[in-house]
């Protein structure tokens, strides 16, 4: 939601603070955040980064993931608590769906500029959110491109419904002052780690963990070693 139709500060106008949104599960938080996080940062020109928790994503199984208060731990440890910093507020606000989240944000924070981050495996799913259009008709977008996803999510319908508002790249730094609707796809460098590799790797570990126990407590109670 933007004033000025060009986006552009009129002469003497205090420069609005700029936040870029990350939402997402941090189940847990990983390198792949602080990436997008520090890149969309510099790129599009903002103040901060929040690395806003989800209470719990609506397209996502409640199965296999782990507490609202580990998932914001994990997303603190990731933060530096000045440019990037970690917040429960959407669980505070009590919403969990996107649109309901900005327009409260929009409310509460009248002298900001946010920007929604995403990487191109949320902007590929996008038409899936709930009343996405008027989330994109108020909220300017930032995508980052994420390894696997960016020919599906520019092939999407999400990007197919709003190519008249995509932006070209090299106006990044003025996205957040952009009349929306306006995204961004931003091309730049990639960090294919996630979440569920994350989690795969961990429980694997603990499975061969298990399993060499497993074996030593047979071979303890066979009497072998003895
Ligand atoms: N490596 C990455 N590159 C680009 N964007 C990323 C990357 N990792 C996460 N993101 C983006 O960060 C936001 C939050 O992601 P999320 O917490 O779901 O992590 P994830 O690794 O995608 O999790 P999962 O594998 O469990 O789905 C989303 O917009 C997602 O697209
Ligand atoms: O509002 C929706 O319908 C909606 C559907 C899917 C995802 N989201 C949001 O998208 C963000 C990224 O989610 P995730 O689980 O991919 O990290 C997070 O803030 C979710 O709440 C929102």
């Amino acid at each position: 939601m933007r004033g000025q139709r060009d986006g552009v500060p009129k002469h003497g106008d205090k420069r609005r603070m700029r936040i870029g949104l990350l939402g997402g599960s941090f189940n847990p938080a990983h390198d792949g955040h602080l990436h997008v996080a520090k890149l969309a940062r510099r790129r599009f020109a903002l103040d901060q980064v929040w690395l806003m928790v989800s209470p719990g994503n609506p397209l996502k199984p409640a199965h296999g993931m782990a507490p609202f208060a580990e998932r914001l731990a994990s997303a603190q440890a990731m933060a530096d608590g000045r440019r990037i910093v970690a917040t429960a507020i959407e669980a505070k606000l009590g919403s969990r769906y996107t649109w309901a989240t900005l327009t409260k944000l929009h409310r509460l924070f009248p002298g900001v500029d946010f920007v929604w981050l995403m990487g191109a495996d949320n902007l590929e799913d996008l038409a899936r959110w709930q009343r996405w259009r008027s989330i994109a008709a108020h909220t300017a977008l930032g995508v980052l491109p994420r390894p696997e996803h960016n020919m599906g999510a520019m092939a999407g319908r999400a990007a197919h419904r709003l190519r008249h508002a995509r932006r070209p790249a090299r106006a990044a730094s003025r996205l957040a002052a952009a009349q929306t609707p306006a995204w961004i796809f931003l091309p730049a460098a990639q960090n294919a780690l996630s979440a569920t590799a994350l989690r795969a790797a961990k429980s694997a570990a603990s499975a061969n963990e298990a399993a060499t126990i497993d074996a030593a407590t047979r071979s303890a109670i066979n009497g072998e070693g003895q």
